[in-house]
């Protein structure tokens, strides 16, 4: 593992450094010690992660054996429902080993009919849920037991479930008799899960070689474990922790190696969900390359990290890093140091407070209907509707313009699109075009799958966020089976309930709803460009 750090600040690194070696941070970490945080903290009960690299072997084992038993059956088509923790790791493994393994994490009918596809005869679900009770999970769960049975072909024999001991559906799994079920560890949350059962098993069961990754953390675990001053893990929180005490407190991430495909998703919701909250943290920033915008025009609100070897480079702020190494090590390094700046900031990191508002505001609008008759758009023009506190705007390009203009100069927009994350994944090239015109740093997640990432933090974190909300006109119906709501329904509750969350915690937000989706794109594309650019960039 390689890490080249740049801190413009010695000395405060220094004393931060030191205070955290004398409280033996890396080894009471390693040794799972609760009395890091403070009694009746989610920490203290959620340490368990330090040590599943040593203690895989059975879990391995396992998986290459389950792994036979699908192969002879001719079940070669890996399928994985999950949302966040529960799914980002093993997207990330399986796209670095090059192995097909189907997402399913998003509420978009469209997204889900598509992954149901046509090859059900070889196809096993994975059902990834450490509470067992997560909204998506379940409703694309019933989605695909629907069409199993349809098929004319048992759900269970399809099915395989990770879960915590005793929730729904590891009691659901014993019922119905699922092929298999894999208990999670209670004691190691969602996004710390890389190396539990929620990541070992969808990649292994999909053909990567999960042993190879355990090993390579296994090997990585002394030095981050180390009460050292060269320990990396240490030193990058630190770094984290440094730069956020100076308000240098987004996180810039560009991959540069075809070998850590993705891990920038994974990263994304490990720093913003342990880190974002009470009104702290460290908000990431996912770009494509170090040229992409937010990361060659940063400014002095800006960390900024490269995956994977990367050329030289510098940033305004004078924090600027260089990551490589295995997926293996990586994934302990980043656990470990966001822990570490967990406690160096002052934050529990394990527990995320503000997203079950969102959840809860998605019940109410669920139960009255889905909040498709009530609402009133402030304006209609071409292709979309626009909802919102627009104030005098009657046209798109002015709204946007209000909403940019809200935007502290050090703050930023939030995009998020409830949109196919597949079909529509051209949407997220709005991300470099809203940063450029707002003149902020800007984030891009589709709907539903950021409310379990960046979720928490555009709720819970720096209160200097504005959101621009994506909702479109849905062109097909799912029914979730055994509820009295379809998908899209389900989406649309999803997009209200984080606006209602928002707008509670007082974010501006401004939902822009597609009426025809590809033209509404477009048109929302020429509006954001026709907003006159904001100065903020190029004036640190
Ligand atoms: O595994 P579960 O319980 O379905 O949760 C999925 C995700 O939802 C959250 O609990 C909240 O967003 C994440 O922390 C977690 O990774």
């Amino acid at each position: 593992m390689r890490v080249r750090l740049s801190v413009p600040v010695q000395e405060e690194f220094d004393a931060e450094l030191a205070r955290l070696l004398d409280a033996h941070v890396p080894a009471r970490l390693a040794a799972a010690d609760p009395s890091l945080w403070p009694a009746g903290s989610e920490a203290a009960q959620r340490l368990g992660w330090v040590d599943l690299p040593h203690r895989a072997e059975e879990l391995l084992t396992r998986i290459e054996s389950l792994r036979a038993t699908l192969e002879e059956q001719g079940l070669r088509s890996i399928t994985l429902t999950g949302m966040g923790g529960s799914s980002l790791a093993p997207e990330v493994m399986a796209e670095a080993a090059g192995v097909r393994l189907e997402i399913v994490d998003s509420t978009d009918p469209n997204q889900v009919i598509e992954a149901i596809g046509t090859d059900l005869a070889h196809t096993v679900l994975v059902v990834a849920s450490k509470s067992g009770t997560t909204i998506e999970t379940d409703a694309i769960r019933r989605a695909f037991a629907h069409a199993f049975a349809a098929a004319g072909i048992d759900p269970a024999t399809r099915m395989i479930a990770i879960t915590d001991p005793g929730t729904e559906l590891d009691r659901l799994a014993a019922e119905e008799g699922f092929l298999a079920t894999f208990h999670a560890d209670a004691t190691v949350g969602g996004r710390f899960s890389a190396l539990s059962a929620f990541g070992l098993v969808p990649a292994g069961l999909a053909g990567v070689d999960v042993r190879a990754i355990v090993a390579e953390a296994a090997a990585a675990s002394p030095t981050l474990e180390s009460d050292d001053a060269d320990n990396p893990a240490l030193r990058f929180g630190t770094w984290l922790s440094v730069a956020h005490a100076r308000a240098t407190e987004k996180l810039v991430l560009a991959e540069t190696s075809p070998a850590l495909t993705g891990l920038r998703r994974w990263i994304e919701q490990l720093i913003a969900e342990s880190l974002g909250k009470d009104g702290q943290g460290i908000l990431p920033v996912v770009v494509d390359g170090t040229d992409d915008v937010g990361f060659a025009d940063a400014r002095a609100d800006a960390l900024l990290c490269a995956l994977g070897p990367a050329a030289e480079f510098t940033a305004p702020s004078g924090f600027h890093a260089v990551i490589d190494g295995s997926l293996g090590e990586l994934f302990l390094f980043w656990e470990h140091a966001t822990a570490i700046a967990g406690y160096g900031i002052g934050v529990d990191p394990f527990d995320q407070p503000d997203v079950e508002a969102a959840k809860s505001h998605a019940r109410t609008v669920l139960s009255a209907g889905g909040g498709t008759e009530d609402e009133e758009p402030a304006f209609r023009e071409g292709h979309v509707e626009v909802f919102g506190d627009v104030g005098e705007a009657r046209d798109l390009v002015s709204a946007l313009d209000g909403l940019f203009s809200e935007v502290d100069e050090y703050g930023y927009v939030g995009v998020q699109a409830f949109l196919d994350r597949i079909a529509e994944a051209h949407a997220e090239s709005l991300r470099p075009l809203v940063s450029l015109h707002a003149g902020v740093q800007a984030t891009f997640g589709f709907g539903p799958r950021y409310l379990h990432s960046t979720g928490q933090y555009h709720k819970g974190g720096h209160a200097n966020g504005v959101f621009l909300q994506i909702t479109a006109a849905a062109r097909t119906e799912l029914l979730v089976p055994g509820r009295p709501y379809g998908f899209s329904v389900l989406q649309r509750a999803q997009a209200l309930g984080d606006a209602a969350a928002l707008t509670e915690k007082g974010r501006r937000v401004l939902r822009v709803h597609l009426l025809d989706r590809s033209q509404g794109l477009e048109q929302l594309r020429a509006a954001i460009e026709a907003v006159e650019p904001r100065h903020h960039y190029g004036v640190d």
